[in-house]
C-alpha cells in the first residue's frame, strides 16, 4: 500500500529546480541549502535569494503564476527547456502549502513574460490590454475574425507620430482598460481601422490612430501586412509596446523596440 510520503516521492524524484513561491524569510532559509538550483518567485526578492524571478503580478490564478515563474526562470536561464521543476506555492493562506511538478517546455516559452515584465506601462494595463485581445481572437467580432492594433505606453509620444483617421470616440472620457464596460467598447471598436493608444497606466487615449512612424529599419517577419509594419514600426520610434491581433491568420503577436517579441495562437492561451 501506498502511503502520502510515497506520492511526495514520486513529485519530488529528480527534479532539476526547486522553485519556492513568495516564501516567508523562514520558510525560504530552511530549504536555502537545498541540493541542487532553489528559485524564489515573488513579487519582489524579500528573502534576498541568490536566484530570483521577479513576478510582474499578484496572479490570481496558480497556474498563471507558474507559468510565468517557469518562462522567467528561462528568460534569465536559470533552468533548461526540458527541465523538471517543483513548484512550492500557496494556494489557500499565505503559507506555502502545495507542491506541483512542472516540466518546462520551449512552449512555455511564449515571450508572454517578456511582454508583461519589461514594457514601459504598467504589468497591469499590459495583461489587461493583452486578455481583452486574446478574447477578440478566440471570439472574433459577432463572430467573425477581426483584426486589431493596441499600442501601450508612451502615449504622448505615440499620439505625435500618429494622427487620426476620424474622431476619436474617447476623447474626453476617462475611462480605463480592464473595466469590463470599457473592454466591450474596445471590442465593440475593433471594428474600425487605425489603431488604439493607451497610456502608461491604462487610460484610453484614442481609437483610429493612423500610425505615421517610419518602417526604416525595422524587421519583421516575412507576410505579414501594414498593420504589423506600423504596430512594429511606433515601438521603434517610442518606448510603446503593441499588441496585434491579425485578421487573416487570427495570430496574436507583440512588438517592443520594433522587434517581434511575442506570436501565440489564442486559442492556445
Ligand atoms: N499605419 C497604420 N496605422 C494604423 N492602422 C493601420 C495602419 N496601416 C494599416 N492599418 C490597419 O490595418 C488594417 C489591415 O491592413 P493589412 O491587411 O495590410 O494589415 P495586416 O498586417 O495584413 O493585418 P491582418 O493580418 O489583420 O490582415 C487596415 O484596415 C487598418 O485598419
Ligand atoms: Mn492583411
Amino acid at each position: 500500500m501506498s502511503t502520502p510520503a510515497d506520492l511526495l516521492d514520486d513529485l519530488t524524484a529528480d527534479l532539476d529546480a526547486v522553485f519556492v513561491f513568495s516564501p516567508s524569510s523562514g520558510f525560504y532559509e530552511r530549504f536555502e541549502e537545498l541540493e541542487g538550483e532553489v528559485v524564489v518567485i515573488a513579487p519582489e526578492n524579500a528573502v534576498d535569494a541568490e536566484q530570483f524571478v521577479e513576478l510582474p503580478l499578484a496572479f490570481e490564478s496558480i497556474r498563471d503564476r507558474i507559468r510565468f515563474g517557469v518562462e522567467g526562470a528561462m528568460d534569465r536561464n536559470l533552468i533548461d527547456a526540458g527541465d523538471e521543476v517543483g513548484c512550492v506555492v500557496s494556494v489557500f493562506g499565505d503559507d506555502n502549502d502545495a507542491l506541483v511538478r512542472v516540466r518546462a517546455d520551449e512552449s512555455m516559452h511564449s515571450g508572454v513574460y517578456d511582454l508583461f515584465a519589461n514594457s514601459r506601462a504598467d504589468p497591469g494595463v499590459i495583461r489587461d490590454v493583452f486578455e481583452v485581445v486574446i478574447e477578440l481572437g478566440k471570439k472574433g467580432q459577432k463572430g467573425k475574425p477581426v483584426g486589431a492594433l493596441f499600442v501601450v505606453g508612451d502615449a504622448g509620444k505615440v499620439m505625435n507620430k500618429s494622427r487620426p483617421l476620424s474622431y476619436n470616440p474617447f476623447e474626453k472620457s476617462h475611462v480605463h482598460v480592464g473595466d469590463p464596460i470599457v473592454n466591450v467598447m474596445l471590442k465593440e471598436f475593433s471594428r474600425l481601422d487605425g489603431a488604439f493608444v493607451i497610456s502608461d497606466s491604462g487610460k484610453i487615449v484614442s481609437a483610429y490612430r493612423y500610425l505615421e512612424a517610419g518602417a526604416e529599419g525595422v524587421d519583421i517577419p516575412k507576410g505579414l501586412g501594414t498593420r504589423h509594419m506600423a504596430g512594429a514600426a511606433i515601438t521603434r520610434a517610442t518606448n510603446a509596446t503593441s499588441i496585434v491581433l491579425s485578421e487573416s491568420d487570427g495570430m496574436v503577436r507583440a512588438f517592443k523596440g520594433g522587434e517581434l517579441i511575442l506570436e501565440i495562437d489564442p486559442e492556445d492561451y
